[in-house]
């Protein structure tokens, strides 16, 4: 049994993963955490989620003597708060000892210079970025068994490096062109202008200039024009990108490369056939569906996750399952 500690409970990942654990036989969580000064401390999680009145925890503050709490009790922190806040916490709790699953973008580059330009600010600890894997479940598995630090990936970087992955080998200098639509529980449940419900109708956002743009084509290895959107749904994400592939592919080639996925029980490869965001929401899973035109070697590939599931908690569940393997029994 590995007791697990969940940093920004309250929040809409940390409720969804505080969800999933709490169901898990092998996990127990050691507790549930909000800022020092939240307006929701004390709180039990139910009364901000009322769906989740079968878990009975309160959302205690994490002061200095619950980390230390932590240290002495949890075997992992999972971190479901924003950049700047997880940056500090991951170093100090991975400097402890435990093991960090890190749902925010703090520790996703390897290299220190991208954090200034896509984050805003100057990454302090070049010793832990060091140590950190980057948590694509199905491709890192290895990794993510190896090292104590885990970057859980951006929702929109898993749905387009899982449709984008297994076909790398055959793109050419013509950049894959991924529009994405999100659900809007992935700007977070804090209160913004933007996402607010008369504010929201579907719209491109962060044009030429979204963090996942360099998440996606770092992992990728290869560039790519990514468009973000903001969809007027709850949960969900639809990547559907548009690709020149090496003359000569064929439709065969696409169907094996995308064989790679056979014995992966989350996604399901489809040919001709094309996700719908409501056939994944609430699941951990991700659905993708290509077609291929043989005479202009454009490939179309749809890929449909739950930004909250797949696209954050179910895959740092993942990590956490991977990570600990049989010892998490
Ligand atoms: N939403 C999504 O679809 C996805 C989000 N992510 C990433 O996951 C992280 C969490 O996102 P999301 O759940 O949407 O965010 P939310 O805004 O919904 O939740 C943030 C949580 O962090 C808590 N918090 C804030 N400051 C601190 C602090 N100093 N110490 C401890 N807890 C704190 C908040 O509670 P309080 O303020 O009351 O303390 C709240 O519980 C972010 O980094 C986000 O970028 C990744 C993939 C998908
Ligand atoms: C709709 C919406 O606002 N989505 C978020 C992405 C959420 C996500 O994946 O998070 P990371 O910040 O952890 O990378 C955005 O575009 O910033």
């Amino acid at each position: 049994m590995k007791h697990i500690a969940i940093i920004g409970a309250s929040g809409y990942t940390g409720a969804q993963i505080t969800s999933l654990i709490n169901t898990d036989s092998d996990l127990s969580i050691q507790g549930l955490y909000v800022s020092e000064n939240s307006l929701d401390k004390g709180k039990p999680l139910a009364e901000l989620y009322p769906s989740y009145n079968h878990i009975s925890l309160c959302l205690k503050p994490l002061t200095n003597e619950a980390k230390n709490a932590i240290v002495a009790q949890a075997d992992a922190v999972v971190l479901a708060t924003d950049h700047v806040v997880s940056l500090h916490l991951a170093a100090w709790f991975y400097k402890q000892g435990l093991a960090v699953f890190d749902l925010s973008g703090a520790y996703r580059f390897g290299s220190l210079e991208q954090y200034p330009k896509w984050y805003g600010f100057t990454h302090e600890y070049p010793e832990v970025l060091a140590e950190a894997v980057y948590g694509l479940a199905e491709w890192n598995a290895a990794e993510i068994t190896q090292s104590k630090m885990i970057a859980v990936p951006g929702c929109y970087p898993t749905a387009s490096l899982t449709a984008l992955k297994p076909i790398s080998h055959l793109l050419t200098e013509v950049l894959p062109v991924i529009n994405a639509v999100s659900g809007v529980t992935g700007a977070g449940r804090k209160a913004h202008l933007h996402t607010s419900f008369c504010e929201v109708s579907l719209t491109a956002y962060g044009v030429m200039g979204h963090r996942h743009q360099p998440e996606i084509a770092t992992q990728l290895g290869h560039n790519v024009v990514f468009t973000p959107h903001l969809g007027n749904f709850k949960r969900g994400i639809l990547a559907t990108i548009t690709v020149q592939l090496a003359k000569g592919t064929t439709a065969d080639d696409i169907a094996a490369a995308y064989q790679c996925y056979d014995d992966a029980a989350l996604i399901t490869v489809k040919q001709n056939a094309f996700p719908k965001v409501d056939d994944v929401v609430h699941t951990a899973n991700c659905l993708v569906g290509w077609k291929y035109d043989a005479d202009t070697h454009y490939l179309v590939v749809s890929s449909a996750i739950d930004n909250l599931m797949k696209g954050a908690a179910s895959q740092a569940l993942q990590c956490i399952k991977i990570h600990f393997g049989n010892e998490s029994q």
